[in-house]
């Protein structure tokens, strides 16, 4: 498979994509199959399999199918996790993504090493802004290899979104919104406690640091790069936002300004009660 190579910056992000399912459970095993597509091309362009996590409601969803498959459709070893967003509370607090991640998922995955799961430095948690860069390098080394070259891209993306339209840490109205050069940025002031986080950026336009970066044109990341970025969303708690992120874009809301650059795509994979009131066109779930 040709490695991923975004298109020049003139060709427009595609439209999002929408997958509706009549409940949670028909929503967990087409988001296990998806998943395990997105895993089974990663691993046959790169041998290994980066995906960035979410907290909230995602992490049950996600688990539902995915652990205690007996068909080796999985391959745990090659799985590498990050986070989208992390609260600055010790891990072991019940505020933690990583904490929600591990007590729904994975610690039902026997097969999954801690070192596969890139958490934030909680010796660090006193100060985010060196927390934040910590983690930023932690993303780029595990990618490239070396701290001095940049170019992570994700394989998967997966995102919850709050009833304000809120995705990873970036919120509506927030300065964070227009951060073009930290590829992982901290928040001090989230509107949902706790008000101390971190979060990945969109970060697109700006897509190189340094001259040397420059010169080697496609160097991409963050949630606009990304091969294929994914909200997971259930129940009628979502309807009323769902519908204004899809059916108007222009309002700017945080989840409506993920568009990742081509060919890296946005699906929204919902249930019927969370896509009850949007009038967005619904795709045929095929994989
Ligand atoms: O604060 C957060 O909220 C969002 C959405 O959570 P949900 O419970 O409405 O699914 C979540 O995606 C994010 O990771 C988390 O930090």
């Amino acid at each position: 498979m040709a490695p991923f190579a975004p298109d020049a910056p003139t060709k427009q992000p595609s439209p999002p994509t929408l997958y509706s399912f009549k409940d949670s459970d028909e929503l967990s095993s087409s988001l296990a199959a998806f998943v395990i597509k997105a895993q089974n091309e990663a691993i046959e362009r790169r041998n290994k399999f980066t995906v960035a996590t979410s907290g909230g409601s995602l992490p049950k969803m996600l688990a539902k199918e995915l652990v205690n498959r007996t068909d080796n459709a999985l391959r745990w070893d090659k799985w590498e996790i990050f986070f989208a967003d992390e609260r600055l509370v010790p891990l072991d607090h019940e505020d933690s993504n990583y904490y929600l991640c591990d007590k729904e998922f994975f610690s039902k995955v026997p097969e999954l090493k801690r070192s596969q799961i890139h958490t934030i430095d909680e010796s660090l948690l006193e100060d985010p802004e060196e927390l934040s860069d910590a983690y930023e390098k932690e993303l780029v080394t595990a990618f490239a290899g070396k701290a001095s070259v940049r170019n992570p891209v994700f394989d998967l993306i997966l995102l919850g979104m709050g009833p304000d339209g809120h995705t990873c840490s970036l919120f509506p109205g927030h300065e964070l919104l227009n951060e073009k050069d930290r590829w992982v940025a901290p928040i001090e002031d989230s509107p949902k406690p706790p008000a101390k986080r971190i979060t990945v950026t969109y970060s697109v336009d700006r897509s190189c640091r340094s001259s040397a970066d420059v010169a080697e044109s496609f160097f991409y990341a963050q949630l606009n790069h990304a091969h294929r970025v994914a909200f997971v969303l259930a129940g009628e708690g979502k309807q009323e936002m769902l519908s204004k992120v899809l059916d108007q874009p222009e309002l700017g809301l945080p989840a409506s300004r993920v568009k990742p650059a081509p060919p890296g795509d946005v699906y929204f994979i919902t249930d019927d009660a969370a896509s009850k009131t949007t009038k967005y066109e619904r795709s045929e779930f095929k994989l």
